[in-house]
C-alpha cells in the first residue's frame, strides 16, 4: 500500500458553513507585522495623503472664483486687486498647480504602495507555505491539494490586491472626504449641511451591502476551493479517469460545482452592482438638492453664481470618494475574506514538533557506545488511532535489534504502514512510546530522525528538476557521492547513457522515465544518505523481474549493517530475513523465523501456503 494513504472519503464533501467571523480589526492587526519591514514607505505614502486631499479639495474653490470673477461677484480680497485677465491667469495657474502636485504626487504614492503591497503579500505567501509543509501528514489527510493551491495562489493575491490599491486607496479617500467636508462648511454651511445628511442613508447602505458581500464572497472562495480540488484531484488521476472512461461523470461533477461557483459569484456581483447604482443615484440627487436650495439662495443674494457653482462640484467630489470606496470595497472585502482564510491556515497547530529544548535533543548516533552497532527499534505499548477510539494498533511491543532484518507481514490493512508512518514520526502514538537506540523519538530532532532512518516507498515521487537534485535533494552532496549511491544502486549505467547524465531533466514527477527507474533511483536518494536504519515499504512491489534482479544485488549492499524493517506482500521475498513479525488489526499475533512460523501454523503458515498455491496455480 502506498505510504500516504488515500483521502478519506468526506474530503470532497460541501465545504463546511463559515466559522464566526472576526471582527475586520482583528484581522488587519494580525497583518501588521508584516509591514514592519515597510514602515518608512508607509509613512511617505500617508505623508503624500494630504497634500493630494488639500489640492484636490481647492479645485472648484478655483472654478468657483473664476465664475465669480467672470460675473463681478464677489471674491477674494487679492484678486480684486487684479484685472480681469490677470485675475484669470492667477486662477488658471494656481489650477494648474494643484493638478501637478495631485498627479505627480498621487502616481509617486502608488508606486510605493505597490511595493509595500507586494512585499507584504511575499511576506505571507512566505509564511503560508513554511508553515504548510511544517503540517503533520493528519492535516494533509484532512484537506484537499487544491484547497491549499487556491490559499497559498489566491487568497494570498487578493491579500495583495488589498495592500496594492486598497488599503491607503481607503485612507486617502478618507483624508480627501474629510478635506472637502472642512472645506465646504467653512464656505457655506447650511448647503454643507445638506450634502452630509444624504450621507447617512448611503453610509446605511454600505454597511448592508458590505455584510452581504462579504457572506457571498466567503462561500465564493470555499467553491473555488472546491473547484481547484476537484481540478487537481482530475489531473493527478487522469489515468484512471480515462482508463475507466470517467470523463463524463467526472465532467458532470465539475459542472455542478462550477455552478454552485458561478451562483455564488453572482451573488456577489449583486452587491456589488447594487452599492454603485445606489451610489450613483444618490449623488445625483444631492446635486439636484444643491441646484435647488443654492438657486434659492443665489435668488436671495445670500451667496453668489461663484459659490454654487464650486458647490455642485464639491457634491460631485463629496460623493466621489465614497463611490471609490465603493469600487474597492469589493476588492477589500476580498481581502477581509482572504485574510480570514489565511489566518485560518496559519493557526493551524504544528503537531509534529522539535524537542522544546533544542540544545539539550539527543541524536540516536550519540549514545552508541563504541562497541555497540546502532539501530536499535523499540516500540513500547504503542497505540495508535487515526480517528478518536479506532485504534487500527493495539498495544504494540517488540524490539528490534540493532542489524536485524526484520518483515512486518500481515492482511491488508493490518498497520504495517502505520507501524513505519509512526516510525518516521509523520504521525504520534496515542499512547505508548517508540525509542530509537534508547531514546524516545520525540526528543530527536526531525531532521535527524529522518537522516537515520531511509524510507523507501512503494511508489516514490520525484520532483521536477534534474537526476543529481533528485538524489541529493537539495542537500550537499559532491557528484562522486551521487555516483557513489547511484552505482550501489545498480542505476549509475542507465543515467551515464542518458544524454545529459546526471543533468538529464526530469519531468513533473519523473514522468519521462519508467517504473522501475523511478524506483532505482529513490534507491540511490536513499543510499547517499547512509542512514542506519532502512525501510522498504512494499518498495520492490513495481518492479519487473530484470530491475528486480539489479535491487535485489543493490538491496544486499545497503541491508549490509544495518537494520531493516521490510514490508512485502509476496512473501517469498521475505523468507531469508532474520524475523517475521505478523500483525493482525493492529496486534501483533505471531513472531519468528519464516520456519519457524510454518511449524506453528498459524496466519502466516496460511497465507504463505495460499500464496505458494496461487504460484502453483499459475505455473501449472
Ligand atoms: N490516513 C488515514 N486516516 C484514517 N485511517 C487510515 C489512514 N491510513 C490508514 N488508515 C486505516 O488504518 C488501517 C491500517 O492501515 P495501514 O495502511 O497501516 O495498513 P497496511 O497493513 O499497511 O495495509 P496494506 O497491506 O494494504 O498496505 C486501515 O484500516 C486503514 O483503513
Amino acid at each position: 500500500m502506498a505510504f500516504f494513504p488515500p483521502p478519506p472519503p468526506d474530503r470532497q464533501d460541501r465545504p463546511r458553513p463559515p466559522r464566526p467571523r472576526e471582527n475586520d480589526w482583528r484581522l488587519i492587526l494580525k497583518l501588521l507585522p508584516y509591514t514592519r519591514r515597510s514602515r518608512k514607505l508607509l509613512l511617505w505614502s500617508i505623508l503624500l495623503l494630504l497634500p493630494v486631499s488639500v489640492a484636490g479639495a481647492i479645485q472648484p474653490l478655483i472654478i468657483g472664483q473664476a465664475i465669480s470673477l467672470l460675473r463681478s461677484e464677489a471674491a477674494w480680497p487679492y484678486l480684486e486687486k487684479m484685472t480681469l485677465a490677470q485675475g484669470l491667469n492667477f486662477l488658471a495657474v494656481l489650477l494648474l498647480v494643484t493638478i501637478i502636485i495631485r498627479v505627480i504626487f498621487s502616481a509617486t504614492q502608488g508606486y510605493i504602495i505597490q511595493q509595500v503591497g507586494q512585499d507584504i503579500t511575499a511576506q505571507v505567501r512566505q509564511d503560508l507555505f513554511t508553515h504548510i509543509t511544517s503540517l503533520s501528514a493528519s492535516f494533509f489527510d484532512r484537506t484537499p491539494v487544491g484547497r491549499l493551491v487556491t490559499r497559498i495562489a489566491s487568497d494570498v493575491e487578493a491579500l495583495g490586491d488589498v495592500f496594492a490599491s486598497g488599503a491607503i486607496g481607503v485612507l486617502s479617500d478618507f483624508v480627501y472626504f474629510v478635506v472637502i467636508l472642512i472645506t465646504i462648511f467653512s464656505l457655506q454651511w447650511q448647503l454643507s449641511l445638506m450634502l452630509f445628511l444624504m450621507l447617512i442613508p448611503v453610509t446605511g447602505l454600505i454597511i448592508y451591502f458590505q455584510q452581504q458581500y462579504r457572506k457571498a464572497n466567503y462561500q465564493v472562495r470555499e467553491e473555488l476551493s472546491q473547484l481547484n480540488s476537484m481540478l487537481q484531484e482530475n489531473v493527478m488521476g487522469i489515468n484512471v479517469v480515462q482508463l475507466f472512461r470517467r470523463e463524463r461523470f467526472n465532467s458532470d461533477m465539475f459542472r455542478t460545482i462550477n455552478k454552485r461557483y458561478r451562483m455564488e459569484v453572482d451573488k456577489t456581483i449583486f452587491h456589488d452592482s447594487a452599492i454603485s447604482a445606489t451610489l450613483e443615484w444618490v449623488g445625483l440627487v444631492a446635486i439636484a438638492g444643491v441646484l435647488g436650495l443654492g438657486g434659492i439662495f443665489v435668488v436671495k443674494g445670500m451667496i453668489t453664481l461663484g459659490t454654487l457653482s464650486a458647490f455642485i462640484l464639491y457634491g460631485r467630489r463629496l460623493f466621489d470618494p465614497i463611490r471609490q470606496f465603493a469600487d474597492k470595497f469589493t476588492m477589500f472585502q476580498a481581502g477581509f475574506t482572504a485574510i480570514e482564510r489565511i489566518s485560518e491556515l496559519l493557526s493551524e497547530p504544528i503537531e509534529i514538533r522539535d524537542p522544546e529544548i533544542y540544545q539539550n535533543a539527543i541524536s540516536p548516533g550519540q549514545i552508541i557506545s563504541n562497541n555497540q552497532q546502532g539501530g536499535e527499534i523499540r516500540f513500547e505499548n504503542v497505540w495508535f488511532a487515526y480517528k478518536a477510539h479506532e485504534y487500527v494498533l493495539k498495544n504494540l511491543d517488540f524490539t528490534i535489534r540493532p542489524g536485524e532484518k526484520v518483515a512486518l507481514v500481515g492482511p491488508t490493512g493490518a498497520g504495517k504502514s502505520s507501524i513505519i508512518r509512526l516510525l518516521c514520526r509523520l504521525y504520534e502514538p496515542t499512547k505508548g512510546r517508540i525509542l530509537l537506540d534508547g531514546i524516545d523519538i520525540r526528543d530527536i530532532p526531525q531532521a535527524q530522525l529522518r537522516r537515520y532512518i531511509g524510507v523507501i516507498l512503494q511508489e516514490s515521487f520525484l520532483f521536477a528538476g534534474d537526476i543529481k537534485r533528485n538524489i541529493t535533494l537539495g542537500e550537499d552532496y559532491s557528484l562522486d557521492q551521487v555516483k557513489e549511491a547511484a552505482q550501489l544502486t545498480n542505476i549509475n549505467q542507465f543515467i551515464e547513457e542518458l544524454p545529459q547524465s546526471y543533468d538529464t531533466v526530469l519531468r513533473e514527477r519523473g514522468a519521462n522515465l519508467s517504473g522501475g527507474q523511478k524506483q532505482l533511483l529513490a534507491f540511490a536518494r536513499v543510499a547517499i544518505r547512509k542512514p542506519r536504519v532502512l525501510v522498504l515499504d512494499e518498495a520492490t512491489a513495481s518492479l519487473d523481474v530484470g530491475t528486480e534482479a539489479l535491487i535485489q544485488q543493490a538491496l544486499e549492499e545497503l541491508l549490509k549493517e544495518r537494520t531493516a524493517i521490510i514490508i512485502a506482500h509476496r512473501l517469498s521475498t521475505i523468507r531469508d530475513v532474520d524475523r517475521i513479525l505478523v500483525l493482525k488489526r493492529g496486534e501483533l499475533i505471531e513472531q519468528g523465523s519464516h520456519e519457524k512460523l510454518l511449524e506453528q501454523k498459524g496466519l502466516y503458515a496460511s497465507l504463505y501456503r495460499l500464496q505458494m498455491l496461487g504460484a502453483a496455480e499459475l505455473l501449472s
